[in-house]
């Protein structure tokens, strides 16, 4: 085991549990353990968290308690979006040093089942998903993780390092739909994921693209990030068919939803809504596909004879495998700049207020970060890299 750096400050976490409660508490491993190794595994690192997003899932763990089966039975501690320090390794781990930046990809898998040997480790069959119950998160201060799901992000600051795993989420989407360079493609809901759909199926050339939300404040926040998007409000109430004459009217700049209008080709659905996932159905061209990345209720009622009428494919993404390479390169070439996602920094002594700020849909947050220190705070609300 090697440490670099006195380990001095004692390990909190963030915890919710059954009951609802959101409150700070001594975590693992404590501090005198990061610097005696005691508790690194074969393979580990550990690592001290500098910056942690917080994900609409977090904000469901509390508040509900559960999303679909995964279910909060204990005290446990949330998030999965973090980049940090290593500062110390076992004497194993030989791709990392003290000192290294890291972002980290909140899954260890088992290696050894079906998807896993096939290259489709997000459907391991015993993975532990870090922030999903019962594995606990990585909102602390330190944490020990295997070295493999570590990945170097060099000069990158660890606020983008955090938002990798959003990114990674959007890129496996891209992927996996098959979008390709002119496809007119629809994204339902300008929330986090939403938003990095939009600016990844921008960089792999989707064009044009419209943008749904029913908040007006997300709409223009999706305006201010990528000009070009058109953007269509969704009217509570309205029918799916006539969201989705306005969302083609949208895509086509105004002039109409006729016969003649361009349809999109593929939508992105970042909403989860039983009404978005239909609206997104009626307005596809023939052939075309709605991709769900959102996720909601166990059972919805989708129009079953228009996608078969219309050859319209519908298809569903769960987490990501293989994208950090990819989404490291993506953000370093400056091919896609997450930064301006970032409304709101707290320390990680005031994620209690972290947390308040991204439920609150009044405080027009969209990406809350959870930072290490009041320095590295101020130093990123300044525009400082980190
Ligand atoms: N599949 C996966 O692996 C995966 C990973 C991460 C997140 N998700 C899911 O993706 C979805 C989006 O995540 P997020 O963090 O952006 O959530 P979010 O709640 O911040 O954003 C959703 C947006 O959809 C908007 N919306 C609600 N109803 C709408 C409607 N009828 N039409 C249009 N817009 C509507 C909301 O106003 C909001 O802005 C969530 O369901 C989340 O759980 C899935
Ligand atoms: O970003 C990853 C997602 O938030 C998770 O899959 C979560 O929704 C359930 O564990
Ligand atoms: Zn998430
Ligand atoms: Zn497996």
């Amino acid at each position: 085991m090697s440490t670099a750096t006195t380990v001095s400050k004692t390990n909190i976490g963030v915890y919710t549990n059954p009951k609802h409660d959101l409150w700070i508490a001594e975590a693992e491993p404590k501090a005198e353990d990061v610097q005696s190794g005691k508790t690194l595994k074969p393979g580990e690192v550990t690592i001290e968290v500098r910056s942690t997003g917080i994900c609409g899932s977090d904000v469901h763990f509390w508040h509900a308690g559960c999303i679909g089966p995964m279910i909060v039975t204990d005290d446990h501690i949330l998030g999965h979006e973090s980049a940090g320090q290593v500062v110390a390794v076992a004497s194993d781990v030989t791709s990392l040093k003290p000192g290294d930046r890291v972002a980290i990809e909140p899954n260890i898998i088992c290696n050894e089942c079906e998807p896993c040997l096939t290259g489709r480790y997000n459907g391991c069959e015993k993975v532990a998903f870090l922030s999903t119950p019962p594995v606990d998160g990585l909102l602390r201060r330190y944490v020990n993780h295997p070295a493999i799901w570590c990945h170097k992000i060099g000069d990158m600051s660890y606020e983008d390092g955090a938002l990798l795993e959003p990114l990674s989420v959007t890129l496996a989407a891209v992927e996996r739909s098959g979008l390709r360079l002119g496809d007119p493609t629809l994204i339902t809901g300008a929330g986090p994921i939403g938003l990095i759909s939009l600016l990844s199926a921008r960089a792999a050339g989707a064009c044009p693209i419209v943008i749904t939300d029913i908040d007006e404040g997300r709409l223009a926040f999706a305006k201010s990030l990528a000009p070009e998007v058109r953007t269509y409000k969704v009217e509570i109430g309205k029918s799916a068919e006539e969201s989705a004459e306005g969302i083609i009217n949208a895509l086509n700049d105004g002039k109409g939803s006729g016969p003649d209008a361009l349809r999109p080709k593929l939508c992105l659905e970042c909403t989860g809504v039983e009404s978005s996932v239909n609206s997104a159905i009626w307005s596809m061209k023939f052939g075309g596909k709605v991709f769900v990345i959102g996720v909601g209720k166990n059972e919805m009622t989708i129009p079953f004879m228009r996608l078969s009428t219309q050859e319209i494919d519908l298809q569903y993404q769960y987490r990501y495998c293989n994208t950090w390479p990819r989404a490291i390169r993506l953000v370093q070439n400056g091919v896609i700049d997450l930064r301006k996602l970032v409304t709101h920094r707290f320390t990680l002594e005031d994620a209690l207020k972290a947390f308040e700020t991204a439920a609150n849909p009044k405080t027009g947050a969209i990406k809350v970060q959870i930072m290490s220190s009041e320095e590295d705070v101020k130093a990123a609300s300044a525009g400082e890299k980190i």
